[in-house]
């Protein structure tokens, strides 16, 4: 599995320990930014990384912000990606299960590095379910306004 990671400013202290995870557990990943804790747009992070997973060069992306909701709202605008913003390893583990999300979003103004490592741990392990949930995500994928 290969990783796309990327943070704002406000998401930048956990990125930093989202890498050590995954190289503690062997997992590849690219950081795409940000580099310190310097203001940033996160849409100009949140791209790179949804364009990576949409064009599958990448596997999977894990996003922070501050709160998580503009990098969740930036990352989904890009043809096959699914980004869950979660804060709990309930909500972890179900999108994987049920939504084969593929980008995770996280907000470091709302949970501790903890919680944060504990949900990437969940969300990189949980298998999708398929079944009636494929039948859902195709909807999805065929949604036009
Ligand atoms: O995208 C966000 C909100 O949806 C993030 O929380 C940003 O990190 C936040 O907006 C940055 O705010 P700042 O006041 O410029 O640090």
């Amino acid at each position: 599995m290969k990783v796309a990671l990327g943070s704002d400013h406000g998401g930048y202290e956990i990125k930093e320990e989202v890498k050590t995870y995954l190289e503690e557990v062997g997992i590849k990943y690219k950081d795409f930014g940000t580099y310190s804790t310097e203001s940033v747009d996160y849409p100009d992070v949140a791209t790179p990384v949804a364009k990576a997973v949409s064009n599958e060069e990448f596997d999977r992306g894990v996003l922070i912000c501050g709160t998580g909701i503009g990098m969740s709202i930036t990352a989904n605008k890009f043809k096959g990606v699914r980004a869950a913003l979660c804060h709990d390893l309930f909500s972890a583990k179900a999108t994987r299960s049920h939504n084969d999300s593929n980008v995770l979003t996280m907000g470091e103004r709302v949970i501790g590095k903890g919680l944060a490592l504990e949900i990437v741990k969940v969300w990189l392990e949980t298998e999708f379910d398929g079944g009636r949930h494929l039948r859902r995500i195709n909807k999805i994928t065929e949604v036009r306004d």
